[in-house]
């Protein structure tokens, strides 16, 4: 039987009626401790699904018993206060928590929100997770009695013990997690293997310590904090280690965790980013480098909370990555769909999966820069307005390899393009950017689901071995994918500006894409001509006084006049 919920606001208890969903036009505490409380609950509920944004909260369950139903609904709502609850969620990646001085800022620029009640995820501090890698990797080879003299076991624990020396927090508090961390070291040195599953046992020692350090010092500042390990309070995910996903159950649990702590016994709330525990596995699993973004958007999901704040070293999302290009400038909004394909098209600011819940929970998003605080940042949300929007930001991703596949003629047309797109799904092989024709196709692959490292050459001579079976492939490396994202409804003006700078440096486009999401355009070129091909794109788009890159005639496709280039 579908039981169906139905509240009428805040103070009207709720009546079940024949719906199946219950929505509610702001989310209360109790409305979420409701939904939490009935998702867990499996002898009430066979199903249950939520999906929330700062406003409304939908509940659809398929319920057992509706008697249990209805009381456990009164009980709840009756038992909640409306008071003051948590309102956003403020994510410092590793630049912004990477010493002690660091954390004091941190600390300081939370503290410099009064009316926020803000739930705090932070990163391992500064490079602990390279450091961490690069200790595991030492261990397979160096012997068990060498472990103790890595370099880089060494400097996670000065950097640690210091930190917490200066702030004034107490040591013990890691003690345990330090002695830990040596023994899995020396267990790798015994084993002389470094397995996924423990590769992301040992970074998550980063994020579990960075957490404890912060909140015992914002005890010593008198805030209560409590810190809480990610893999212990619901977010739950694929067992694909290093690059697990985020499971759906994570939303209902992590919120029931978090609210039922908040209501009992107020603290600020300090997760560990990027971890999670796999499903089938219970060990703890990583969401991929950079996945902290991913753990902040999932609460501000889970919670329906009003904003999800990601602190980083930067003035926010910028025109180009700062690396290629030191004057690239801030843009200053950007839409779900736009900040996700800069981020799956390499640009490191955001995790590539981030923008997810961010979208389902409609919750905006504000790239913000933690050394320094008035900046605006960017602001990601649903929609933005494009009238005047042409080129938002230029993505670089290197060191890509492209496939040529060209048809023998064994299948038909259809047949052709399943068949290759079959090879890939079953070596586990995701593909970029796709170029095709009825006989022919051209596409780039994504080395980002394997774990710091490139497609490896063995992966590659199964991919061709498996193709050539139905074509003629020929494989190229070191190819560089530069991503135009913008207004594609000005494709025309975007690419006739792009080709005559690229015409002008003598580079050849060797494949091009416009993706249905309609935010972005991709140029293959060779990598070692890539980053000149985005400064002088950049200097064509974001630097030269362009009229016709901002003049809209009203019929959203520009006014076609020539560029001065
Ligand atoms: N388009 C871009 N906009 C902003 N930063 C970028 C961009 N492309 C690359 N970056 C790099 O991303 C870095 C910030 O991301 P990240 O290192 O993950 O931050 P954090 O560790 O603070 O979360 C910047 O320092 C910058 O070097
Ligand atoms: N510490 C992890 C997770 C993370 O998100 O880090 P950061 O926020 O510093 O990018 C990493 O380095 O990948």
């Amino acid at each position: 039987m579908a039981a169906a919920l139905h509240f009428g606001g805040v103070k009207t208890p709720p009546s079940i009626a024949a719906k199946e969903t219950l929505q509610s036009q702001s989310l209360w505490p109790q409305q979420l401790r409701f939904a939490t409380s009935v998702a867990s609950r499996p002898f009430l509920c066979r199903s249950f699904k939520t999906s929330c944004s700062s406003r409304v909260l939908k509940v659809s369950c398929e319920a057992a018993n509706l008697d249990v139903l209805e009381k456990n609904v009164t009980a709840t709502v009756n038992a909640g206060s409306s008071g003051s609850q948590l309102t956003c969620v403020m994510k410092f990646g590793g630049s912004s928590v990477a010493s002690s001085e660091r954390m004091r800022e941190v600390a300081d620029l939370i503290l410099s929100f009064p009316n926020e009640r803000p739930v705090i995820v932070l990163s391992a501090m500064g490079k602990t997770t390279n450091k961490l890698l690069l200790a595991g990797e030492k261990a397979v080879t160096c012997g068990v009695t060498n472990v103790s003299c890595i370099e880089e076991l060494s400097f996670i624990k000065d950097l640690h013990i210091r930190t917490m020396n200066e702030l004034g927090v107490d040591k013990a508090i890691i003690d345990k997690h330090l002695e830990d961390l040596e023994q899995l070291l020396k267990g790798i040195a015994m084993m002389k293997e470094l397995t996924p599953r423990t590769r992301d046992y040992l970074v998550s020692f980063g994020e579990c310590m960075s957490t404890r350090i912060f909140a015992a010092y914002m005890n010593t500042l008198g805030v209560k904090a409590r810190q809480y390990d990610a893999f212990d309070i619901g977010f739950i995910t694929t067992d694909d280690f290093t690059n697990a996903d985020i499971l759906e159950a994570t939303y209902p649990a992590v919120a029931k965790r978090l609210y039922d702590d908040w209501i009992s016994d107020p603290a600020i709330p300090i997760v560990t980013g990027f971890l999670g525990k796999g499903w089938r596995t219970c060990a703890v699993t990583t969401l991929g480098r950079g996945g902290s973004d991913l753990t902040a958007t999932t609460i501000g999901k889970a919670l329906g909370l009003r904003e999800i704040q990601v602190w980083k070293d930067v003035d926010g999302v910028l025109t180009c990555d700062p690396n290629i290009y030191p004057n690239a400038h801030p843009v200053p909004y950007l839409t779900f769909d736009e900040a996700a394909e800069l981020a799956y098209f390499g640009a490191q600011v955001l995790h590539p999966q981030s923008m997810r819940p961010a979208r389902e929970g409609d919750i905006p998003v504000r790239v913000k820069n933690s050394y320094n605080r008035n900046a605006s940042g960017t602001l990601i949300t649903k929609t933005r307005d494009m009238t005047k929007a042409v080129l938002t930001s230029i993505v670089l991703k290197r060191n890509v390899t492209t496939l040529d596949i060209v048809s023998t003629r064994m299948l038909g047309s259809f047949g052709f393009l399943a068949k290759v797109f079959s090879i890939f799904a079953d070596l586990g092989i995701s593909v970029d950017v796709v170029a095709t024709s009825e006989v022919s196709i051209s596409l780039t692959l994504d080395p980002s689901k394997l774990w710091s490292r490139e497609l490896i050459q063995q992966e590659l001579d199964h991919v061709v071995e498996e193709l050539e079976k139905i074509a003629v492939v020929n494989l190229l490396q070191k190819r560089s994918i530069i991503s135009l994202i913008g207004n594609v409804q000005r494709s025309s003006l975007i690419l006739e500006k792009a080709f005559r700078v690229l015409r002008s440096l003598g580079v050849n486009v060797q494949m091009i894409s416009q993706g249905a999401s309609k935010v972005n355009i991709s140029l293959v070129v060779d990598d070692d001509e890539a980053e000149q091909c985005v400064r002088a794109l950049h200097s064509a788009f974001f630097e030269n006084d362009l009229p016709e890159l901002v003049i809209d005639r009203g019929n959203g496709k520009g006014n076609g006049s020539p560029s001065g280039l």
